[in-house]
């Protein structure tokens, strides 16, 4: 396991998409989603797969329902109708124990790093550890140091509390945090949001690193174009409350308005002038 990655990341954009996949390879399939808050239909028959080891990154403009997305796949929020499989499982069908059995095999870094604020980095990242095995808690200790250091935090902050983290390391430990159990699949919540440029970039280096490391299948709800180049291989793009899927490439050249805006407007450009 790497401890603090570092090698350079390589454009997506260039890279060919992972092969089409058969039905065994979908890590995540959404059917015919429909979510409704009153008379507001935010989501109307939202179709998704995500391909084993993919990056998939989920974009669109502001309320189109990204974040919702993401909390219905994860189970946070239920979806009007439809159906949602993780990793085989329908996930509104299943019973209690099968969906946390599931639940065990992801991890999810949201927006602000969500850390219990009390405990320091280490005991957060320990936290899933200790409710989700019967490991020695010597062991525990030694995985939450080995996982803080994999997100490339140096070791003194394994004592330290939230507060006394920068927004970028408090990043870092939520990841660590999710990638505690050893995850098949991360969720991230705009994980750029609020970093600078330069840490923005080394974040997405970061990811990418680590799910290449750790054949990672990742789901990324972002705003940010340099992510969607630097480490996405398709992207889901919400418009019209349905979900276009494709690659750079293909999104590039489709003629929906949002969609032709969104990557051929001044940051697109911008954004494509470095890969
Ligand atoms: N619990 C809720 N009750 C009622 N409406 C909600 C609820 N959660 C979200 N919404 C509405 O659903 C829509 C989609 O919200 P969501 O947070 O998914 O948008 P988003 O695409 O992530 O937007 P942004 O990019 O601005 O974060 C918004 O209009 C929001 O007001």
């Amino acid at each position: 396991m790497p401890s603090s990655p570092s090698s350079s990341p390589t454009s997506k954009s260039e890279a060919p998409p992972p092969a089409a996949a058969g039905t065994a390879d979908l890590v995540i399939r959404v059917r015919g989603l429909v979510t409704r808050f009153g008379r507001q239909t935010v989501h109307d028959g939202v179709d998704l797969d995500v391909r084993r080891g993919e990056v998939m990154g989920i974009v669109g403009g502001s309320g189109t329902g990204k974040s919702v997305l993401l909390k219905e796949i994860i189970g946070l929020m239920r979806a009007t109708a439809g159906r949602v499989e993780v990793l085989g499982v329908d996930m509104l069908a299943a019973d209690s124990a099968t969906r946390r059995a599931v639940q065990g095999r992801w991890g999810v870094l949201f927006q602000d790093g969500a850390l219990f604020s009390s405990m320091t980095v280490a005991e957060n990242v320990m936290v899933a550890l200790k409710e989700h095995t019967r490991l020695d808690p010597c062991l525990i200790q030694e995985l939450a140091r080995i996982k803080i250091s994999m997100v490339g935090l140096p070791p003194d902050s394994c004592a330290k509390y939230p507060s006394q983290l920068s927004g970028g390391m408090r990043k870092r430990a939520g990841l660590a945090r999710a990638l505690a159990l050893d995850p098949e699949i991360l969720f991230l919540d705009e994980p750029t949001a609020g970093l600078d440029p330069i840490g923005a970039a080394a974040f997405d280096e970061l990811i990418g690193t680590l799910q290449r490391s750790l054949g990672l299948t990742v789901v990324m709800v972002t705003h940010d174009l340099d992510s969607l180049y630097a480490i996405c291989d398709r992207i889901a793009v919400l418009v019209d409350r349905k979900i276009k899927v494709g690659t750079i490439d293909m999104l590039l050249a489709d003629p929906h308005p949002w969609i032709h805006d969104y990557f051929h407007g001044p940051r697109g450009r911008a954004a494509a002038v470095k890969r």
